[in-house]
């Protein structure tokens, strides 16, 4: 297992969701208090998406923030990324571990109970639940779980797995960001909240705050 990342604040980028260079805007959010990173990258080609995701490593060099790579198990190995996200349509996680042994973390998309019981524990290293919310960054097929749909994942996951690390994504933003971790969350995930805040820095960091004070095992930092 590859364990050693940081759901606090996941922050999504990709050419659909920020205009130009987002080295500018990873290097902002990050100093907000950004926590890990995903490149999204649904039309660029194979080499150009292995040279972006090779450039946020350089950013991301010294930080200890970590790099996951949507969708392509070859990419986030090509460049070294610490792990690989991967929804229903994506290779399994089970292929993308015989691919990558433990070479890379291995992230999930559960949409439903049903999903995070066929989760393999063993396998893979984290689970983002979703969409909570509606969400103008993604068509999403399915109706938006609301709170009390994401607490029934949350209970399905921790009957079959408590220390799986947790985040949740779709329509998060400074305002829900707390209800949301409350539900027992490791963090939170987004796109728009932070590339179309006017400063990404201070709206990283406000909801970094906001996360800190609502996610699960905050009760620790005080014992
Ligand atoms: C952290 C995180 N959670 C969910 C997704 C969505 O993944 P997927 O369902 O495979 O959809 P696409 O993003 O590939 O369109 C994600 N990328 N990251
Ligand atoms: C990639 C993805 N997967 C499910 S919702 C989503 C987009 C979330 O973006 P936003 O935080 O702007 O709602
Ligand atoms: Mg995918």
């Amino acid at each position: 297992m590859r364990r050693d990342f940081d759901l606090s604040l996941y922050f999504i980028v990709g050419p659909s969701h920020v205009a130009g260079d987002p080295v500018a805007l990873v290097q902002a959010a990050v100093q907000g208090g950004v926590s890990l990173i995903q490149l999204r990258d649904k039309t660029s080609g194979t080499r150009q998406m292995v040279d972006s995701a090779r450039r946020l490593l350089t950013v991301l060099n010294g930080t200890g923030v970590k790099l996951f790579i949507n969708d392509r198990v070859d990419v986030a190995l090509a460049c070294g990324a610490y792990g690989v996200h991967l929804g229903a349509s994506d290779m399994t996680p089970e292929d993308a571990r015989r691919i990558a042994g433990d070479g890379l973390a291995i992230g999930v998309t559960v949409k439903t109970v049903d999903e995070v019981r066929r989760i393999d524990p063993a396998i893979v290293d984290y689970a983002s639940i979703g969409g909570v919310f509606d969400t103008k960054s993604k068509q999403n097929d399915s109706a938006p779980l609301g709170l009390s749909g994401l607490r029934e994942m949350v209970s399905a996951l921790d009957a079959l797995a408590p220390e799986m690390p947790r985040c949740a994504i779709a329509g998060i933003d400074l305002e829900k960001a707390g209800s949301v971790a409350a539900c027992g969350l490791d963090g939170v995930c987004t796109i728009s909240a932070i590339a179309l805040a006017p400063n990404a820095e201070d709206a990283a960091r406000a909801i970094r705050q906001t996360v800190d004070a609502n996610k699960r095992g905050r009760e620790s930092a005080f014992a």
